[in-house]
Formats: structure tokens, sequence, C-alpha cells
């Protein structure tokens, strides 16, 4: 008789596994972006080739490195199928190598078609299974159930958009509802209740980008916090302490162009990888 063994899900919940990686290796995240401009800058084609040969050489150059990698999937699906093959390989050399991987896809919609992302991304065994994955809340938060209910049984993590990096999110974000909140402390908030009593850390997770003047919200949901935004767009490790505050322990920052720029040499990208955890350690504690 043939005997088949299910896929077991990772021992620690997600939050856990990200404060150990954040306190052994440092706090730092690397997002894989390979924009055009940049395979142009490192001598490689626009093609699959070109996405195959950056996206091994940052992720054999800094996971022995880095806590968490961070691939932006727009770049990967820009080539179909055979770019979501690179990701797929991608993701699973990260994770053996140690690094976890958090997947930046900021997927949301009805609950039923977000049971099949969370089976996507946050099931084990799954093909693109991730450590985390970024959702939106945007359709309201309550349609993200599914991908919170997934990520439970996994021990996986989602980080949900609540204060985005970029100047336009602030209509959507900083508008208030009747109770007085803005659409961003609703989230939040919610994301607290979610991580109530999970120790060290909650595995669900905000998004507050690294380049807002203040958060004018209260972070404290016992989860980590996603700081997008250094370096390309203007955030910087000293602005982290004006923006998280108290926070601050449970900050992941990320930097994408900003150490991606000193490829394609190894070394240049661990030496750049490693100026950013040095600012970052110096400026943060
Ligand atoms: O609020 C957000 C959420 C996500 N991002 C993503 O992070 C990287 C930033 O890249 P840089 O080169 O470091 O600017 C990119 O993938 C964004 O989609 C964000 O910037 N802001």
């Amino acid at each position: 008789m043939t005997r088949t063994t299910e896929p077991t899900a990772p021992t620690a919940p997600f939050g856990a596994r990200l404060r150990r990686a954040m306190d052994t290796r440092g706090p730092l995240c690397v997002g894989i972006d390979p924009h055009p401009s940049l395979l142009a800058e490192w001598g490689l084609e626009d093609d699959v080739a070109g996405l195959r040969a950056f996206t091994d050489t940052v992720v054999d150059s800094l996971a022995e490195q880095v806590a968490v990698f961070k691939p932006q999937a727009a770049f990967f699906e820009r080539f179909g199928s055979a770019g979501l093959a690179v990701l797929e390989t991608a993701v699973a050399r990260a994770r053996e190598a140690g690094a976890l991987v958090l997947l930046d896809a900021k997927r949301g919609d009805i609950g039923s078609t977000m049971a099949a992302y969370a089976d996507a991304y946050l099931r084990t065994g799954a093909p693109l299974h991730v450590d985390a994955v970024t959702l939106s809340p945007f359709l309201g938060y309550g349609s993200l159930r599914p991908a919170f209910d997934a990520a439970r049984a996994s021990g996986s993590g989602v980080f949900v958009l609540a204060l985005t990096s970029n100047p336009e999110g602030a209509e959507v974000q900083r508008a208030r509802a009747d109770d007085g909140r803005t659409v961003a402390q609703t989230v939040l908030d919610r994301l607290a209740e979610e991580n109530a009593g999970a120790e060290p850390l909650g595995s669900f997770g905000a998004v507050v980008g690294a380049t807002l003047t203040r958060a004018d919200a209260e972070l404290a949901v016992n989860g980590p916090l996603l700081a997008p935004g250094m370096g390309a767009q203007g955030g910087t490790a000293e602005g982290l302490r004006r923006i998280f505050g108290s926070a601050l322990g449970n900050v992941l920052p990320s930097v994408s162009r900003g150490v991606l720029r000193h490829g394609p040499s190894p070394e240049g990208l661990r030496n750049a990888a490693r100026a950013e955890a040095e600012q970052l350690a110096e400026a943060v504690g």
C-alpha cells in the first residue's frame, strides 16, 4: 500500500521565526526588484535568462547574511509562467539557505477569491509557499480572513498595507470613518487583535512606509512593521526613530534599489547590505 505524507508546517509560527532571524542576523530586509533598468546596469538582457541571473546572484550573495528577502511579484509576473518559475526556484533556494521570504504581492479580493490567493502563497506544500505575503485591505479587512486562517494553519505570516510609502496613499489611508479613526488605524487595531497574546511576536504585520514624516497612528500591534521606502524613495535609518518611536524594535526596514544597484558583484551586494545594516544598528540601536 502506498502511504502519502502530508507536508508538515514549520514548527514555529512566522512571528517567532522572524523575531529570531531579526535578532540573530539584524533586521534588514532586502527587496528583490529586477527592474529593467537594473538588469541593463548589470549588463543583463531584459528577458528570462537575465531575470534568472539577477535573482540567483542576489539570493546566492545575501541568503546567509540577511534576515528576509522581499521579492516583488510584479517583476517576475512580467515574464509569465517562466518568470514565476524563476521566483519559485529563488524562494526555495533562499529558504534553504536560512533566509525568510516575504513575497510582495499586495493581494486583496473578495473572500472566496482571497481563499485561492491564500492557497497559492500560504499553504504548506504549495509551489509558491512563502514565509509571508503582503496583502491589501481595501476590499475590507474582513475579506482577508481566509489568508489569516491559512497563515495560522501553516505557521506563515501576512503584512497588511496600513500607511504605504507612496504619497498617493494618504487620501485613502488617512480618511476617517464614522468612529473618527483613520482607515490605517482601523487596520492597525484589527492587527493588534489578531496578534493578542502572541509571544515573542505576532505573525500578522503592517506595512508602514519609511518615507512618512510621522506615523500619527498607534503602531503597537504586537507584530512586525515592514518599513519599505528606505534609500531610493528617501527613507533613512535616522527617520525610523521619528516614525516608529517605541515600536522601533519590531520594525523590518526594507531596501531594494539601494542595495541592488551595487551589483552584479556579490561582494558589492554584500558590502551594500552590510553598510545598510550598520547604519540601522547605529541609528536604531
Ligand atoms: O508602501 C510600500 C509597500 C511596498 N513597497 C515596495 O517595496 C519596494 C521598494 O523598492 P525600493 O527600490 O527600495 O524603493 C518595491 O517593491 C515596492 O513595490 C513600497 O515601496 N512601499
